[in-house]
C-alpha cells in the first residue's frame, strides 16, 4: 500500500432529531422511523436528493430481528439513489463512532468518495423477546405442513410460556447494570457526589446556551413536534440535584453518589454525519467543517473486576495520542461522552494519575490534565440524553461545527461502551 492513497476525510455536516426521554414524544416511533427521518433531514440540508452515496453505515444497540438491515431499509425510505449500499454496525454505545471512523477510513483509502454514518436507538420500542419454550413451539407450528399439526404444536403452549422477557441494559457476563458497574468504579476513584452534580449541571447549562444562540439550528431537525432535546433542564440547580436519592450503588450507603441527574436518562433518538473527500465536497459545493483524523478502539477485562466496565477509552486515548504525537493540551475542545458524570471524571482522574498511567498504560508519567473550560462546551449526554448508537453522530457533528472556522485546531472525542469497550477519536477544524 502506498501512502499516496491516503487522503483527507472531510466532515461536511450532520443532522439529528432532538433526543427524547424514553416513553415520551417518540414512544410510537421505532428505530426505522427515527433513522429515516434523520437521513431525510440530512438529504434535505445538503441537497442530496437522487445522490448515490459511497456507503451508509449506521446501527442500533437495541434492534428488532425484523430490522435485519435497518440502515438499508432506512436508506430506501429516503430520496437517496437506491443504488447506495448500506449496512448495520453494532459496538454498543460506540456504534456511531465506529460507523463514522470506518467510513472515514474508506474515504481516506479512496474506496469511496462520500459516506453517511450514524446510529439510532429506541428504548421505547425495545425488542421484547418470548421465552425459549414459546419460541420452540412457534417454530414447530411454523414448520407444520397441516392445520392439525399446527394446532397440535400450539396446544403445547402453557400460561408460563407467555411471560415476556423484559429488555434491560445489564451486562450479560456479570448481570449487573452499567450504572452498578460505574458505581464501583466511581467509588474506587473516590469521585464525589458534588463533582458529579457540578458536571451534570454544566452539561444542561451548556446545552441550553448552545440552543439559545442557534448553534444547533443546522444540526437538529424537529421531529414529532419536538424541537429541543426534551431531557434538557436549564432550570436545574445544584441544590435540586443535591436532594436526589442515589439511583445506583445503594449498597454503598452514605457513600453512594450516582443519581438520576448525574446518570444519563434512557433516551430515544437518531443522528447522522455526512463525510466526503475534499474533491467530492467541492464538486457538490458543500461546506467542510473539519477533517476526521484518527480513531482508536479499546477494550478492558472487566469481568473479573480487573478494570472498570467503562474505562476502555482511558487506554485507547493513550495509544491514539502516542501515535499522533499529541497531548491533551493540544486540543481546542474535548468531548467526553457523559454515560454517567462519574465516567467522565474517572477517565480524567486516570489520565491525571501517575500511578495509573505508569502501571496500566505503560507510560513514564501521567498522560496529563484536561482543561475543563474546553470540555463538553455545547453540552453532552447528561443533558441531551443518550440514545446509545446515536451519541457518536451527535458528538462528531457538534465538535466539527465547534471547530469550523478554526483551521488546524484539534478536537478530542471519547466514548465508552458496554462490553468493556470504547473509542477515542481526533478531528481537526478547517
Ligand atoms: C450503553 C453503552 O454501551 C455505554 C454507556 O453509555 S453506559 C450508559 C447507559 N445508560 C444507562 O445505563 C441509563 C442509566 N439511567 C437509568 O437507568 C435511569 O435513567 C435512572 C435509573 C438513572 C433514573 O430513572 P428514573 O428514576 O426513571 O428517573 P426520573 O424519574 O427521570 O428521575 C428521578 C427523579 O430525579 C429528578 N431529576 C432527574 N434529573 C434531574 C435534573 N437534571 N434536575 C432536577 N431533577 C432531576 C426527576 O425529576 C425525578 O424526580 P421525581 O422523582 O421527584 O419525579
Amino acid at each position: 500500500m502506498s501512502a499516496q492513497n491516503i487522503r483527507d476525510a472531510v466532515i461536511i455536516g450532520g443532522n439529528r432529531i432532538p433526543f427524547a426521554r424514553a416513553h415520551t414524544a417518540y414512544a410510537t416511533a421505532g428505530n426505522q422511523d427515527m433513522l429515516t427521518s434523520t437521513l431525510n433531514g440530512l438529504v434535505a440540508r445538503f441537497g442530496l436528493q437522487g445522490e448515490q452515496i459511497g456507503t451508509v453505515a449506521a446501527g442500533a444497540v437495541m434492534k428488532h430481528s425484523k430490522n435485519f438491515n435497518l440502515t438499508r431499509e432506512s436508506v430506501l425510505g429516503t430520496p437517496l439513489d437506491p443504488k447506495t449500499p448500506a449496512f448495520d454496525v453494532q459496538m454498543a454505545c460506540a456504534t456511531g463512532m465506529e460507523a463514522i471512523g470506518s467510513m472515514a477510513n474508506k474515504i481516506k483509502l479512496g474506496q469511496i468518495d462520500s459516506a453517511i454514518a450514524g446510529g439510532v436507538d429506541s428504548i421505547s420500542d425495545a425488542p421484547i423477546v418470548v421465552t425459549d419454550e414459546l419460541r420452540g413451539i412457534l417454530m414447530e407450528a411454523n414448520r407444520a405442513k397441516t392445520v392439525s399439526q399446527r394446532l397440535k404444536a400450539l396446544a403445547k403452549i402453557r400460561p408460563g410460556h407467555l411471560a415476556p422477557q423484559a429488555p434491560g441494559v445489564n451486562e450479560p457476563r456479570t448481570g449487573m447494570s452499567m450504572g452498578e458497574h460505574m458505581a464501583i468504579t466511581a467509588h474506587a476513584w473516590g469521585i464525589t457526589r458534588a463533582e458529579q452534580d457540578e458536571l451534570a449541571l454544566a452539561s444542561h447549562k451548556n446545552l441550553a446556551a448552545a440552543y439559545d444562540r442557534g448553534f444547533f439550528d443546522d444540526l437538529v431537525t424537529p421531529f414529532k413536534g419536538v424541537s429541543r432535546d426534551n431531557n434538557m433542564r436549564a432550570d436545574s440547580t445544584l441544590e435540586k440535584l443535591g436532594k436526589l436519592s442515589p439511583a445506583f450503588g445503594r449498597d454503598l450507603g452514605n457513600e453512594a453518589t450516582m443519581t438520576a441527574a448525574n446518570s444519563t436518562a434512557l433516551t430515544d433518538g437518531a443522528s447522522a454525519v455526512l463525510l466526503g473527500s475534499e474533491e467530492w465536497a467541492d464538486q457538490h459545493d458543500l461546506p467542510k467543517l473539519a477533517n476526521f483524523i484518527d480513531y482508536e478502539e479499546g477494550a478492558v477485562d472487566f469481568v473479573d473486576g480487573a478494570e472498570g466496565l467503562l474505562m476502555a477509552p482511558a487506554y485507547a486515548a493513550a495509544r491514539m495520542l502516542k501515535r499522533n504525537n499529541l497531548s491533551f493540551s493540544d486540543f481546542e475542545y474535548l468531548e467526553i461522552h457523559e454515560a454517567f458524570a462519574s465516567t467522565v471524571l474517572a477517565q480524567i482522574k486516570a489520565w491525571e494519575s501517575e500511578e495509573f498511567c505508569k502501571n496500566k498504560l505503560g507510560l513514564d508519567s501521567a498522560l496529563g490534565t484536561i482543561d475543563r473550560s474546553r470540555l463538553n462546551v455545547n453540552g453532552s449526554s447528561l443533558a441531551a440524553g443518550h440514545p446509545f448508537a446515536a451519541t457518536g453522530g451527535r458528538i462528531v457533528a457538534t465538535l466539527a461545527k465547534a471547530l469550523h472556522g478554526k483551521p488546524g485546531k484539534l478536537g478530542f472525542i471519547s466514548v465508552c461502551a458496554a462490553g468493556g469497550q470504547g473509542i477515542t477519536a481526533i478531528i481537526e477544524g478547517r
